[in-house]
């Protein structure tokens, strides 16, 4: 298989394994996730959902384990144009506009021009923030930093795009409407990958991976997941195959 081979897994993770201070946060993860895939992480506070994304991402390196994304080997630069990231705590500039930041990015995406023009505007329309274009960021409240976040890893149109809790701090019409782009964007073909710790959200995606102490313990479908154990709601899913509570 080459590594633009249509029908090789978008995200290759293989056995990850990822020590702090002689304590393993992560324990030997190995997953596929496929082209148009829509994948949520679901995890206590603690359990490696952040560790495994900065991974996945490149932002920090494996002590043992591969990461391939659109079957490149990770960490690599060039790699950045070609996948969305939005981090669980802002990466904003807060001195410059939000137009100003989303420049700033769309020169490192290669965007220019018209191009550039039409994906700001279309980005921000997703997050609703077309009407605070010309703001400092140092005036926006937190839901509205996260929002910039993920126009910002929207803005180049990526094939993959991963989000580290990308609706907190959201209201819950826009979550709504936001969940509703990301579902449009997945059944054109874009690969998804983010954590939560909203039990409906996890519903909404194609597959769930259940993480606790730094190892999956379960990845399957939501029905599948409530199936194998008798439960009714993702949440009693999720506690009854080793999620536990979100501390
Ligand atoms: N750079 C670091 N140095 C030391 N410990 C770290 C570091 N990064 C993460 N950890 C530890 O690794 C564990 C997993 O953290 P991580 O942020 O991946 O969890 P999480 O599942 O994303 O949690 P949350 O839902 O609260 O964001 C935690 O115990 C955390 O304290």
């Amino acid at each position: 298989m080459t590594a633009s081979s249509p029908s090789r897994p978008v995200v290759e993770l293989d056995r990850l394994t990822r020590a702090f201070g002689g304590r393993t946060v992560l324990d030997g993860v190995s997953l596929n996730i496929g082209r148009g895939e829509l994948f949520g992480l679901l995890g206590p506070s603690g359990s490696g959902k952040t560790t495994l994304i900065k991974l996945m991402t490149g932002i920090d390196r494996a002590d043992s384990g591969t990461v391939r994304l659109l079957g490149e080997r990770m960490p690599q630069l060039a790699m950045l144009q070609r996948f969305g990231y939005m981090a669980q705590s802002d990466a904003l500039y807060n001195e410059l506009t939000a137009r100003e930041n989303l420049v700033f990015f769309a020169s490192l995406y290669g965007l220019s021009g018209a191009r550039r023009n039409e994906r700001i505007r279309a980005a921000l329309s997703v997050v609703d923030l077309l009407g605070h274009l010309n703001k400092p960021v140092s005036a926006y409240s937190g839901g509205m930093k996260r929002r910039l976040s993920l126009a910002i890893a929207l803005l180049h149109e990526p094939e993959l795009l991963v989000l580290d809790e990308p609706t907190v701090g959201i209201d819950p019409a826009l979550r709504q409407s936001i969940w509703k782009e990301l579902l449009a964007m997945r059944d054109n073909g874009t690969t998804i990958v983010l954590t939560t710790h909203v039990m409906d959200e996890a519903d909404k995606c194609d597959r769930i991976g259940l993480i606790r102490d730094g190892r999956l313990t379960a990845v399957d479908t939501p029905e599948a997941l409530k199936a194998r154990s008798g439960a009714s709601t993702i949440e009693e899913a999720f506690i009854v195959l080793g999620g536990g509570v979100r501390s």
